[in-house]
């Protein structure tokens, strides 16, 4: 077989059976025999028509009387791969680009008629190629479908989206990610070179090899010998967004062919565990010879559906990934053919990806970690689905986390990575931290186990409840890295009976008032908020900025060390703060945005100890600012998108 045959031979299967570009090449090349020169001009012409296809098609049919959409496949095909040698390449020579596609469909189609088809519509585009005018249409221009060229630009506007696109028909890096229980990225990088392949380091990966003239990668020795496999750059993050630890139990609940897996084990030294499941029988193969080579012996492989609940997996795993199945519209680059799937079928996909998500979330033990990631750029299977499952799951909150390279959203605790923007796949992944423990608020009442007026007896009985589940927890927390005892309640009496509780803020903590969280919202969302509910009184006298507020009607009391608002940023005393070092803008945000202490105490407290408002800090001149309007429907919701809360529910009159 030709180069040329090999391509048309992968294009058509594309079309006709709908089967991936790349697998179906990689099979054919196997058997087809061609040196790597040929391999490589088979692959050049097979991605690059599917690359500009839509493109190809739009001029071609200005040349051809039969539409192309109306042909045969082959002669389709064959028109498509002269086409793309004519625009495209320009070390092939028109006439050999013309004849061998005249060739190709000669030999391909019945029509004795085909052969002058292509010949005479590939003459003519040669003729006439510096005359033809690009589209307007940016979906025709960079060959994207009309329905995902208008969800790329809706998210990010026209100019980005066609960087975006553009990017996509971008030949993407070989990505060798270092197995470190083997080698170092220096000894690959050097046994590479050995072998005559081009090694760059990732200019912000650690242990991420940049690879190119590599041949048949599965021929090198460097891969023979388990020191790396194949992985693109932001897959590789999202394992680290997880923050692995030695000794830990991970479950991998989609896992073939095994890519986080790997990144997994070789994260934990190979000191952990991980299990690593795949609905389909046939791809567990894949997972262990991957692990064999690599010679992760903590990896182990079983078939399971993510979807139905394995009693044996109930709050057993420090970190659960779930890489779900979805459109991977963000892997467009590597299989240019996925992007004219049929959208239907496409739609169902969030319903499986929420079904994966809330099963795998039993899996993880209070205090450890879900991660969800995806290689799609659809905000409905990504965004959407988390703040749908924060939602409904309160025990879990997004987790910020620290990662090489330069991600927004990486503070908050889901990234998008953009290959116009980082080189990367399109890929999304969030770091949920399941809590080790939510206590909803009783006004007046109390809250946990814990109810103002109990006997010390009584409080210390439901303290030693409290105290097995915390001892699970400072397991799960010391494998996070966090020693010592989980914080606890604090607990004061007065006379005997329980006066006041409080909790401090933890990550793996949550403190709820009708739905809102009372540690992680910030103070200037939270205040106004409470305030519909009940009067409060601050130790400031700008309302904005106090560091504890009490709402005597709710019994509740709410602390910070620092105070940190917006307006701040205006203010002389505190610009100088931040400009003496920036690095205080962040400490006064960590430790002052939201509140760090929360207590539900007795009337007689503020009674005894009233609060003092005092001048407001940063030598201001005090305006008190603090509107005590009711919020606004609209303001309540966006509040609770932004901190992927419940609204709470309209109360029932009086207020
Ligand atoms: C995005 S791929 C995973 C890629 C893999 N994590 C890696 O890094 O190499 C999604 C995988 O989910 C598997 N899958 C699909 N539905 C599943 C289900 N209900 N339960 C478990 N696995 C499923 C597919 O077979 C596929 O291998």
């Amino acid at each position: 077989m030709t180069a040329r045959e090999v391509a048309l031979q992968a294009l058509v299967a594309c079309e006709k059976q709908g089967a991936w570009s790349d697998g179906f090449l990689k099979k054919t090349l196997r058997t087809a025999g061609l040196d790597s020169r040929d391999a490589a001009l088979a692959t050049r012409l097979c991605f690059g028509v599917l690359q500009n296809q839509l493109l190809l098609d739009y001029y071609l049919n200005q040349l051809s009387k039969v539409d192309v959409g109306k042909m045969e496949a082959t002669v389709r095909n064959s028109l498509r791969i002269g086409a793309y040698q004519v625009l495209f390449l320009d070390r092939i020579p028109n006439h050999a680009a013309v004849s061998e596609s005249v060739n190709l469909a000669r030999k391909g189609s019945k029509n004795p008629r085909s052969a002058g088809l292509v010949n005479g519509v590939l003459r003519a585009l040669v003729r006439q190629k510096d005359q033809l005018e690009p589209p307007e249409d940016p979906a025709l221009r960079y060959s994207h479908p009309k329905w995902l060229a208008e969800t790329f630009i809706c998210r990010l506007g026209r100019e980005e989206a066609e960087q975006l696109m553009a990017a996509d028909n971008d030949e993407p890096p070989t990505c060798a990610q270092v197995n470190t229980t083997r080698a170092t990225a220096e000894q690959v990088a050097e046994a590479l070179r050995n072998e005559g392949v081009e090694v760059k380091f990732h200019p912000w990966l650690p242990d991420c090899l940049l690879l190119s003239h590599t041949g048949s990668l599965e021929e090198l020795s460097a891969f023979r010998d388990g020191l790396f496999y194949i992985q693109d750059a932001a897959a590789k993050l999202a394992v680290l967004a997880a923050d692995l630890r030695d000794g830990m139990n991970v479950l991998d609940a989609c896992a073939a062919p095994g890519g986080k897996s790997f990144a997994a084990a070789i994260a934990m030294q190979g000191r952990g565990r991980v299990t690593s499941c795949d609905i389909h029988p046939h791809k567990m193969e894949l997972i262990l010879a991957g692990a064999k080579r690599l010679g992760l012996d903590s990896i182990s492989a079983k078939i399971l559906d993510a979807k139905s609940c394995n009693g044996e997996f109930l709050n057993s795993f420090e970190t659960v990934i779930a890489d779900v199945p979805c459109s991977g519209l963000g892997i467009i680059r590597k299989k240019p053919d996925i992007r004219y799937k049929d959208p239907k079928p496409l739609e169902n996909l969030p319903r499986v990806q929420s079904a994966i998500l809330e099963n795998v979330s039993c899996y993880v033990k209070p205090g450890g970690v879900l991660l969800y990631a995806t290689c799609t750029l659809l905000e409905r299977e990504n965004e959407d689905i988390v703040r749908k499952f924060l939602d409904k799951h309160k025990d879990f909150t997004l987790e910020g986390f620290e990662i090489p390279g330069d991600f927004d959203g990486a503070k908050d605790g889901m990234v998008t990575c953009w290959p116009h923007r980082h080189g990367t796949d399109g890929f999304f992944f969030a770091k949920l931290r399941r809590m080790r423990g939510v206590y909803e608020i009783r006004p007046k009442e109390g809250f946990g186990p814990f109810t103002l007026g109990m006997t010390e007896k009584e409080a210390d009985t439901a303290r030693q409840q409290l105290e097995k589940s915390e001892k699970a927890a400072a397991e799960v927390g010391r494998l996070f890295g966090r020693y010592g005892a989980p914080e606890s309640f604090q607990l004061e009496y007065q006379d005997g009976r329980l006066s006041r509780i409080g909790l401090n803020r933890a990550s793996d903590l949550r403190v709820l008032y009708q739905g809102m969280d009372l540690m992680r919202t910030h103070a200037e969302n939270l205040i106004p908020i409470l305030a519909r509910k009940a009067d409060f009184r601050c130790d400031c006298e700008d309302p904005e900025l106090g560091s504890t507020y009490e709402f005597p009607e709710l019994g509740l009391e709410l602390w910070r060390e620092q105070v940190y608002h917006p307006k701040l940023l205006d203010r002389p005393g505190f610009q100088e703060l931040i400009q003496t070092l920036p690095e205080n803008l962040e400490y006064e945000q960590e430790h002052g945005w939201c509140f760090e202490q929360v207590w539900v105490q007795s009337s007689d407290f503020r009674e005894q100890y009233p609060l003092e408002p005092g001048p407001a800090p940063y030598s201001c001149p005090t305006r008190p600012v603090l509107i005590h309007h009711e919020p606004t429907a609209e303001e309540v919701d966006a509040i609770s998108k932004k901190y992927g809360l419940i609204p709470p529910k309209p109360s029932g009159g009086g207020e």
